[in-house]
């Protein structure tokens, strides 16, 4: 890498991260930001894309040889989360999927989803990848996973569907929380500049620190974006946890066992953190 090359960050390009992106100021000569969809952001800082990014925690897990994750960052939560649906045709208990299509979008919560099919209801689904559009989902398939947005949409509007919220199915299921996305720096950017790294840290700390102790901002911005009452932007951005906590390590921990146990993960993981002074 040059030594002047600017730094990309990634943010997810969903409500659920404002918390710790909106009002950050990172941009200029020696760093620029870009919003994607996870799977996006995961395959650009895998290639080499991006510096830094928000990214789902699958992806890390599967690529933590050449990432570290930035420590107190996370989008996770202990039971309910409002933004990760399986919506069905009919109730899974009684009319178990035979097919199911999963958003393009997602690596977290696709695999979430399948762990939970298998070790939770014992059903083993065919699975296929699309484009997040529920009707188009659900004219090829039984059920249909989202993420983000088009969840909360969705959720809104499909009042004649069946919907489980996956973080509160993984709650009761295990106990524990679960992070779904973390952020993450490649370990040779860290290598190359652990100073700007280290800025880049700090700013994403006290960004989020400052949106989480006044959610005002958020929760206007989210009702002029997509609409709907404050009351819900409020418990939904209250019930999101941003600081990669142990509760949200813990679970990230046991979801990552249960994917090697199942085949979605080809190693163990272990979690390796950047620090500024030892960063490797
Ligand atoms: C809470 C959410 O968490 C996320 C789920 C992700 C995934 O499934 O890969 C990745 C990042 C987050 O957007 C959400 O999308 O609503």
């Amino acid at each position: 890498m040059a030594d002047r090359q600017k730094i990309s960050i990634g943010q997810i390009d969903y409500a659920n991260a404002w918390p710790i992106f909106h009002g950050l100021r990172l941009d200029g000569d020696y760093m620029e930001s870009v919003a994607r969809v996870p799977s996006e952001l995961n395959r650009m800082l895998a290639a080499g894309e991006l510096q830094v990014s928000a990214m789902s925690s699958y992806a890390y897990a599967v690529n933590s040889d050449k990432l570290l994750l930035l420590p107190g960052l996370s989008v996770g939560s202990v039971g309910r989360v409002n933004s990760l649906f399986f919506f069905s045709k009919k109730p899974v208990d009684t009319d178990p999927p035979e097919r199911i299509a999963l958003t393009s979008t997602s690596a977290t919560t696709v695999n979430l989803l399948k762990i939970l099919m298998e070790s939770y209801y014992g059903l083993h689904p065919e699975y296929i990848s699309m484009e997040p559009s529920l009707d188009r989902m659900l004219e090829q398939a039984d059920g249909a996973l989202l993420i983000g947005d088009p969840a909360i949409h969705a959720f809104w509007t499909r009042k004649d569907l069946h919907c489980i919220d996956l973080g509160e199915l993984w709650h009761r299921f295990t106990g524990r929380g679960m992070t779904y996305a973390v952020v993450a720096v490649r370990r040779d950017a860290a290598e190359a500049w652990p100073d700007a790294i280290g800025y880049i840290h700090r700013a994403l700390l006290d960004n989020m620190a400052g949106n989480v102790s006044n959610l005002d901002p958020v929760v206007a911005r989210a009702c002029r974006e997509h609409g709907g009452e404050e009351s819900f932007w409020r418990s939904y951005f209250g019930g999101l946890q941003y600081d990669l906590n142990p509760r949200l390590l813990e679970g990230l921990e046991l979801y990552c066992r249960y994917a090697k146990e199942l085949g979605l993960l080809e190693r163990d993981t272990e979690l390796a953190f950047f620090r500024k002074d030892k960063n490797l």
